[in-house]
């Protein structure tokens, strides 16, 4: 099946539409938005595959999914640890560092420390960033990228894979510009930028109204079940 993709720009104005005319607030949407990170990892990567899985994040609302992600993981068994170098400030954030603490969850912020994680963890969840990425990498990012990319870990990434731009994909040189994560988990709706991706492909963030797909001309994905994702395909699939 193929899923039609939403640009950044409409990405944006939904997500201001579920809260201002929707009643949802950003840390429910967060909340099932990580919850589905949560179980893309389980569906790609079951603890039997190994539980240490470390979990990059960004300044933004992608590294928030990825903090929540964090925690879920902590309690189906996974032993988490999180790189945070550039921590977001707002108080959103500090509660769900809070949260993580209170599990012994490690947050990292050193690249030291990074690259000795990375070697040490079976899976890597880029929660780095998502729709708002712009423009060249600033570090600590470029230097982050690179490594992710020269390392053989398993990659889940969320939303996005980080470095690409959201409607043209990987950058031509540079860091990002090798980079393939192994599963991408789009949500609410695949972006532009997956027709470059190849790999396992899931669609998350199960909140979308009848109405706000209509508005926005998205499909309404058939989630089976209780399950907060879906796999959508094995290749790159949406329709822009
Ligand atoms: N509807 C949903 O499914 C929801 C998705 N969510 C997630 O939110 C992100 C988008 O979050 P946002 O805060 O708008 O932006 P990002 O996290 O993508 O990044 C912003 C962050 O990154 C910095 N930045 C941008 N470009 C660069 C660069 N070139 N170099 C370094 N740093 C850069 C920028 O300064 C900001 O600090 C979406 O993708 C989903 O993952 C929400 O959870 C809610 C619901
Ligand atoms: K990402």
């Amino acid at each position: 099946m193929s899923l039609k993709a939403i640009s950044a720009k409409d990405a944006a104005s939904l997500d201001k539409d579920l809260m201002e005319i929707g009643g949802w607030s950003l840390d429910q949407l967060m909340e099932l938005a990580g919850l589905s990170v949560s179980q893309a990892v389980w569906r790609v990567h079951p603890p039997s595959a190994g539980k240490n899985v470390l979990v990059v994040c960004g300044p933004g609302n992608n590294g928030g999914d990825g903090l929540v992600a964090a925690r879920h993981l902590a309690h189906y068994g996974y032993n988490p640890s999180v790189f945070y170098p550039k921590q977001g400030k707002n108080e959103l954030y500090s509660r769900l560092r809070t949260q993580l603490e209170n599990l012994s969850i490690p947050i990292i912020a050193d690249g030291d420390a990074f690259s000795i994680a990375l070697k040490e963890t079976s899976l890597l969840v880029d929660a780095i960033f998502g729709f708002s990425f712009g423009g060249p990498l600033r570090e600590p990012f470029g230097t982050v990228i690179s490594e992710i990319e020269r390392s053989s870990v398993p990659v889940l990434s969320v939303d996005a894979p980080s470095s690409w731009d959201i409607a043209t994909g990987p950058p031509e040189e540079g860091p990002g510009a090798r980079f393939m994560p192994s599963a991408l988990i789009s949500l609410s709706a695949p972006k532009p930028c997956v027709k470059f991706y190849s790999g396992r492909h899931f669609i998350g963030g199960r909140f979308l109204t009848k109405d706000i797909a209509e508005k926005y001309g998205l499909d309404l994905p058939k989630y089976p079940g209780i399950d907060q994702v879906m796999e959508v395909g094995v290749d790159a699939d949406a329709r822009i």
